[in-house]
């Protein structure tokens, strides 16, 4: 046939003069789906079901997962929805979807009902959109602070669906002084890895906002900030250059961004399952499998518990006096969890 490619970066090249071309060339052999590692990569395929080696596993090959430049953030993202054939509504509905899934392993519904998304302009803020959508549906009751609204179909209809649940959308204005007595968590989906320079108005004043609430020192008195893919005013490669936000958990999107490397909160995952293998192949990425069917995988070790701190706030089950035999031998024994400590 004579027909030419309407995608110059096609993974499938009828051009063989585009070296770009020949560097996305789908794998003759199919790959697995898992391990979704680059051929040769330094660390072995995990089994699905992670045992406490395969977790040890999984926290060694942490501390060689990829980050990735702004440059080559943008370009993946190009290369995803140009010639790899995805939409970015596709790609968001996933992140987004991802960013929830991480916030409720973390953050608990019983404790962390209350959560504010407060969305930047971009796709960063597409994503905490999408994310609210399904904490709505996890039984989460969201509100959103949305102040720079883009006027494309995609972003309207995000908002209609959220307006369709009843989610309430809050004017910067209007947002509580007291965060902490109104909120458990703040979702920063205000920048991703399109942000350069400083942040404008009203951006700005989020921010600090959220600096000043990440600087109060007890965490059982502040919401837990969650910040997507980037936290909002870092540099995207050197991260926290300017006293910006420190959030309790970031959730990184396709790969971790240089950024991620400065940061030391306890919580950080990956999600957006979606990267197909020639993009693994041409940046040599390396990721954590997913476990299951899992749409995000902690990047790093989980913070431990302090079971002493467990042993002191454990309340023995109440026994009623008419419960109580005469003889002790006869009582009836509970065995709880804490028994075996
Ligand atoms: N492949 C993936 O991993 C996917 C990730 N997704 C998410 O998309 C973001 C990147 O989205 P993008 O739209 O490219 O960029 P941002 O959301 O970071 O923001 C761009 C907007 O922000 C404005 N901007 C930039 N700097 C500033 C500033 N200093 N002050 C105020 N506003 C700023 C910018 O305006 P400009 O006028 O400067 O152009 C834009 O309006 C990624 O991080 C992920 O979260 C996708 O959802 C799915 C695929
Ligand atoms: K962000």
């Amino acid at each position: 046939s004579t027909t030419t490619n309407p995608h110059p970066l096609s993974p499938f090249p009828r051009s063989q003069n585009n070296s770009r071309v020949h560097r996305l060339q789908l794998p003759a052999r199919r790959l697995p789906s898992f391990p979704a590692v680059a051929p040769g990569a330094s660390f072995a395929p995990l089994p699905q079901r992670l045992g406490m080696a395969s977790l040890a596993a999984s926290a060694a090959a942490a501390a060689e997962v990829t980050h990735l430049t702004q440059r080559d953030a943008a370009e993946i993202d190009e290369q995803l929805m140009g010639p790899l054939g995805f939409s970015v509504d596709q790609l968001m509905e996933l992140a987004g979807l991802s960013v929830a899934a991480a916030l409720a392993e973390v953050y608990k519904l019983n404790e962390h009902a209350r959560v504010l998304v407060i969305c930047g302009p971009g796709n960063n803020g597409g994503d905490g959109l999408v994310a609210a959508r399904h904490l709505y549906h996890f039984g989460y009751r969201p509100s959103i602070c949305y102040p720079k609204r883009t006027p494309k179909p995609l972003y309207s209809g995000l908002v209609t669906q959220l307006e369709s649940l009843s989610i309430p959308f809050i004017p910067v204005e209007d947002l509580p002084n007291e965060l902490p007595r109104e909120f458990d968590v703040i979702v920063d989906a205000m920048f991703g890895f399109s942000f350069h320079g400083t942040p404008r108005p009203p951006f700005d004043h989020l921010i600090q906002m959220l600096v000043s609430l990440s600087d109060i020192q007890n965490p059982d008195k502040r919401p837990a900030i969650v910040s997507i893919d980037i936290p909002s005013g870092w540099h995207v490669e050197e991260g926290d250059v300017d006293g910006g936000i420190k959030p309790d958990m970031l959730v990184s999107l396709t790969a971790p961004k240089l950024c991620a490397k400065k940061f030391t909160g306890p919580h950080h995952f990956l999600g957006g399952r979606f990267v197909p293998p020639p993009i693994l192949n041409k940046y040599g990425l390396q990721l954590p499998p997913y476990p299951g069917t899992s749409m995000c995988v902690r990047i790093g070790k989980a913070p431990s518990v302090e079971i002493s701190s467990l042993r002191e706030n454990y309340i023995s089950p109440e026994l009623l006096e008419s419960q109580v035999m005469s003889d002790p031998f006869d009582q009836p024994v509970c065995v709880s969890p804490m028994q075996w400590l």
